[in-house]
């Protein structure tokens, strides 16, 4: 099998389905908005984009929120090494986040391993509130470290890409979701 690395980008779309149109990702996406609009009313907030995958989900939301928000952002990412999973930090985020309310933007919820992380990060530097919105949760039977605040789409348990989310680097500016095929 070739390696996945050194496939086309037009592969990835011939093998895979779509799982949500452009138009399910943006009635999604204002539901958020009006979610979060509920939670916050009259506060000011910090939004803090988790790159790269939170890149679009935060870049959306920006346009829908009337509430004062700041942005920053930072980027953990999963590690899979020989003894299970890590995070490692390769960006903290530099505003002081002490009696901030930070809203945390990523685009999936998988394991829940980075979000629970990220949340741990903001609450030990002081934020007086932080809020979780992600783009998609995977429907995948675990038992999850946390509940994200606010979710758009719920995704199958299969690999999926898109608004944010990567196959092989590739894709992530796709207005769609789409999930991949198993052979
Ligand atoms: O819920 P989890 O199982 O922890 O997985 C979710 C995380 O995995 C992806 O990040 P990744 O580290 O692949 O980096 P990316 O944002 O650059 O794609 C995604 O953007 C989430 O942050
Ligand atoms: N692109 C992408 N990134 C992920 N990170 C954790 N799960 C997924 C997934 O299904 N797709």
């Amino acid at each position: 099998m070739q390696d996945p690395h050194t496939q086309s980008p037009d592969y990835w779309l011939a093998n895979s389905d779509v799982v949500f149109t452009e138009a399910e990702v943006t009635q999604a996406l204002d539901r958020m908005a009006h979610a979060l609009h509920e939670r916050l009313a009259g506060q000011s907030i910090l939004l803090l984009c988790v790159m790269r995958g939170g890149l679009y989900l935060a870049g959306q939301l920006m346009q829908r929120l009337q509430l004062p928000a700041r942005l920053d952002y930072l980027q953990a990412n999963r590690y899979h090494g020989t003894s299970g999973s890590d995070i490692v930090w390769a960006k903290a985020p530099e505003f002081d986040l002490a009696g901030q309310t930070v809203v945390v933007l990523d685009d999936i919820l998988d394991e829940g391993i980075t979000l629970a992380e990220v949340v741990r990060h903001c609450q030990q530097a002081g934020a007086k509130q932080v809020l979780t919105a992600v783009l998609t949760d995977k429907d995948n039977g675990l038992t999850k470290p946390l509940k994200a605040d606010v979710v758009g789409l719920t995704v199958p348990n299969r690999y999926v890409f898109g608004c944010g989310m990567d196959v092989y680097g590739w894709w992530r500016n796709l207005p769609e979701i789409r999930a991949l095929r198993v052979a």
